[in-house]
């Protein structure tokens, strides 16, 4: 199984880079966690942001294998406690598929991402910036698989 973070979102500050690898990096390989940034489509001021959620939500599942599990983040999905997490994470290594983890851009996520999820995880009903999301999300399936393999890091 591997997990694939798919963020919309690239060029990001150092320290967002820094904190993500800085969990990922500490993930083993029968649960690599691997980054894939989709480039946001151009804003200007008078621009279609339907149209260009769809572009980016049809490259989004462009670079999703066929047959992964897919998972949106999403303020709206199941805020999962760490030990539920955790049950998940046990749950998606059993079935063994890749897993795809979609993370919006400033403007969330596409309608299609949307309806191709199979799940939708929650961090919590607070809206985080998407750059912060990537790094929560690395720090959270760490500490569940500390918590599945009784790792002091989880107490
Ligand atoms: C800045 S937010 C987008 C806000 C946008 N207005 C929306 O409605 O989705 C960017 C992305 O970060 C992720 N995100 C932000 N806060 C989140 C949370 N509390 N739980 C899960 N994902 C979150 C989502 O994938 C979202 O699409």
């Amino acid at each position: 199984m591997q997990l694939n973070l798919v963020c919309v979102g690239e060029r990001m500050p150092s320290w967002v880079n820094e904190g993500y690898e800085e969990y990922a990096r500490r993930l083993p390989r029968e649960c690599a966690l691997m980054l894939r940034e989709i480039a946001p489509g151009k804003r200007t001021r008078n621009c279609d942001i339907q149209r260009i959620l769809a572009d980016e939500g049809q490259r989004m599942l462009a670079a999703v294998g066929g047959n992964a599990h897919i998972v949106t983040l999403d303020v709206g999905g199941k805020d999962w406690s760490t030990r539920e997490l955790a049950e998940v994470l046990a749950r998606w290594l059993r079935e063994g598929r890749d897993i795809a983890l979609l993370v919006g851009g400033p403007d969330g996520l596409s309608d299609a991402c949307r309806q191709r999820a199979a799940e939708s995880w929650s961090l919590s009903r607070m809206t985080f910036p998407h750059p912060l999301v990537r790094v929560i999300v690395a720090e959270q399936l760490y500490r569940a698989w500390t918590l599945l393999n009784n790792h002091p890091y989880h107490r």
